[in-house]
């Protein structure tokens, strides 16, 4: 389609897989990417020389474009933000920050930024500093999240630049992508559904307790330590909420935290691990390759009828 964010990525569908702290390596991205969306390597809060490996091993998977996401409240940071332009990669996407300070080197070396925002007031900032796009991401998504939903965050932020906005948070199927067009999006970031893909490398126990979930099984924990993150229900949900309750804190909360992400997704620790997902939990029923995932997102035209409803 004449879409202008593919033209400028350089990718079939307007489709951008989440930068998922852990989950998100090589065989993920170079997928997304060889089924026409934008496979993306997370860096999460990794070393250097492990994000390294991840590039040099999808650039031998996929000749298509893929991009790095750079949590920016990780620690090494700054050393990824200059591994990406030693290593010629060609999109840089961001989350829990501001990447404002790195915006003027990425682009000297060509490289298209498309920063996560969870508010008008970052988008807008963004726009200023020459981001190429911004992905607007609601409350519904997994992991660390704004406070206000997709579907009232996606129009506000679409009025308030003028450069392509995706939508991101909530998205798991058709209905979605369409949903998304229709609030002035002109593409969608999915993460929950590509939890369960078969090429995701995260722990069986993990994909089942995603395909197992219910629409009411996530909740955000960690608002006292001014970093809200949705995750599943689980054992540790219950301990963060507890401690929460007891007004524990950040530090002590933190430290529970700390490593249960890598539990969930190394060793399948679906008591005390950090269970990462959106809302949409409860529509992700099955594991499907990424090819046949995003072949059921772009399957659009049947929902074309449901216009002539209004
Ligand atoms: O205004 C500013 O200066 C920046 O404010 C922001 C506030 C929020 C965001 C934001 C919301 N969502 C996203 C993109 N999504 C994410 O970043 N999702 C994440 N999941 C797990 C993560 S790991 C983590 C999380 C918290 C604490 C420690 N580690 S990051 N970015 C971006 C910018």
């Amino acid at each position: 389609k004449n879409n202008s964010f593919c033209q400028t990525i350089g990718i079939d569908y307007p489709i951008i897989q989440g930068g998922m702290a852990w989950v998100a390596e090589s065989t993920l991205a170079a997928a997304v990417s060889n089924a026409g969306g934008l496979g993306v390597i997370a860096s999460g809060n990794a070393p250097v020389e492990f994000i390294k490996e991840e590039i040099r091993k999808v650039k031998k998977l996929t000749d298509k474009p893929f991009g790095v996401n750079i949590m920016l409240l990780s620690e090494n940071a700054d050393e990824v933000a200059q591994l990406v332009c030693d290593e010629g990669v060609k999109v840089v996407t961001t989350g829990a920050g501001n990447p404002g300070k790195y915006i003027g080197k990425w682009k000297e070396h060509g490289i298209k930024v498309i920063p996560v925002v969870a508010s008008v007031a970052l988008a807008k900032r963004m726009e200023r500093v020459g981001v190429d796009a911004i992905i607007a991401e609601g409350y519904e998504a997994g992991g660390h999240v704004g406070e206000i939903t997709t579907m009232a965050l996606v129009p506000q932020v679409v009025d308030s630049v003028n450069i392509s906005v995706i939508a991101a948070g909530g998205i798991a199927d058709n209905r979605g992508v369409a949903a998304s067009f229709m609030l002035g999006a002109h593409g969608v970031q999915v993460g929950t559904r590509f939890l369960v893909a078969e090429e995701c490398i995260i722990h069986a126990n993990y994909k089942k307790k995603v395909i197992d979930a219910k629409d009411i099984f996530t909740m955000v924990t960690g608002r006292s330590t001014g970093h809200p993150v949705r995750i599943l229900r689980n054992k540790l949900a219950r301990q963060f909420a507890k401690l929460e309750k007891e007004g524990a804190s950040p530090e002590k909360i933190e430290k529970l935290g700390s490593g249960a992400l890598a539990k969930a997704v190394r060793e399948g620790d679906i008591d005390q691990g950090s269970l990462m997902a959106g809302q949409v939990a409860g529509m992700v029923s099955k594991e499907e390759t990424c090819k046949d995932i995003i072949q059921d997102l772009m399957n659009l035209s049947e929902l074309k009828g449901r216009l002539d409803l209004f």
